[in-house]
């Protein structure tokens, strides 16, 4: 039976090593600050966002939370975007995914500077995390390697299977795994025979987007299972792997809430203290 990774275990230590450096910040006459852009008003988005915004003012930073209408255009959007690059006072931007389908997210993605892109969405940020000298890491990313790492799981060598090839999760994790000389496959939606890589896996990332679609037949005895997957099953948050069904096969695996997702916002908010250095290094 496998243990269930824990993000709660290592949260107080993270915190703790945030809340310093943010008092450190502060010390030097610099207060780190966030600016959350989100356009539309999904409810689910909106929730996941205020409750980030509290754990950000918790955490002493100054959140600033844009709700903007979708009736309001992209070149609105973008003019905001362009006065928060100029402004001293604006260390972190983030715009908040999905965006309304009118809206071309390239191109809002691409207008934040890269020193402020806490996201780590910017092609720079990408390309420079494609080889292997990262700027900005996406949060997600992070706190699945962040895990991965707490629980002294070793990664050199392994056959690390990721499920998903998304921007936002699938391509960063799988550069962060080849950095740390793992043998990584990306599977995705076209794959054939999916569960004929996946039992290949010693560490087996999902987020794939489908409820509890990773069943026990997928994985290899003794696997590290991390689930991405955040789903909403008749109003419960289920992850994409059936965590029942695989936890007598996997040695660790990671609940879903209480997992991943945990430690993304923090991550996220390292992010904020790295843009904050640049800023005040600028200025
Ligand atoms: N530009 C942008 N950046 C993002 O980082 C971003 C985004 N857009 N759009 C929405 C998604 C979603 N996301 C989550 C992060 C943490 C939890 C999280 O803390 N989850 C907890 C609690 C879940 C619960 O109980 O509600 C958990 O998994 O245990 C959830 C969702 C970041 N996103």
């Amino acid at each position: 039976m496998g243990s269930i990774m824990e993000a709660s275990l290592f949260t107080r230590k993270i915190e703790a090593e945030i809340t310093k450096e943010v008092e450190r910040l502060k010390s030097e006459g610099h207060n780190p600050s966030l600016s959350v852009i989100v356009v539309g008003n999904s409810p689910s988005t909106m929730v996941y966002f205020k409750n980030m915004s509290h754990k950000g003012v918790e955490l002493g930073f100054y959140v600033e939370l844009r709700k903007i209408d979708e009736s309001i255009g992209a070149g609105e959007v973008l003019e905001l975007i362009h006065k928060l690059n100029d402004s001293k006072d604006v260390d972190g931007i983030l715009v908040g995914l999905p965006l309304p389908k009118e809206y071309d997210v390239d191109s809002v993605l691409h207008a934040i500077s890269p020193n402020k892109d806490v996201d780590a969405f910017h092609p720079f940020n990408m390309g420079q995390l494609m080889i292997g000298k990262p700027h900005f890491v996406p949060a997600t990313a992070r706190s699945i390697i962040s895990l991965l790492e707490n629980y002294g799981v070793r990664i050199q060598g392994k056959n690390a299977v990721v499920v998903g090839r998304s921007n936002i999760v699938g391509k960063p994790v799988a550069s962060l795994l080849l950095q740390r000389d793992a043998t990584v496959t990306v599977c995705h939606s076209k794959t054939v025979d999916l569960a004929k890589y996946t039992r290949e896996a010693d560490i087996l990332i999902v987020s794939m987007g489908r409820p509890r679609a990773i069943t026990a037949d997928y994985v290899k005895e003794g696997a590290v299972v991390i689930d991405v997957g955040i789903n909403d099953v008749n109003g419960k948050i289920v992850g994409d792997v059936d965590f029942e069904g695989v936890r007598p096969k996997a040695s660790l695996i990671t609940p879903v809430p209480g997992g991943v997702g945990v430690l993304t916002t923090l991550m996220l908010f390292d992010n904020v203290l790295k843009a904050a250095r640049f800023n005040s290094d600028k200025h």
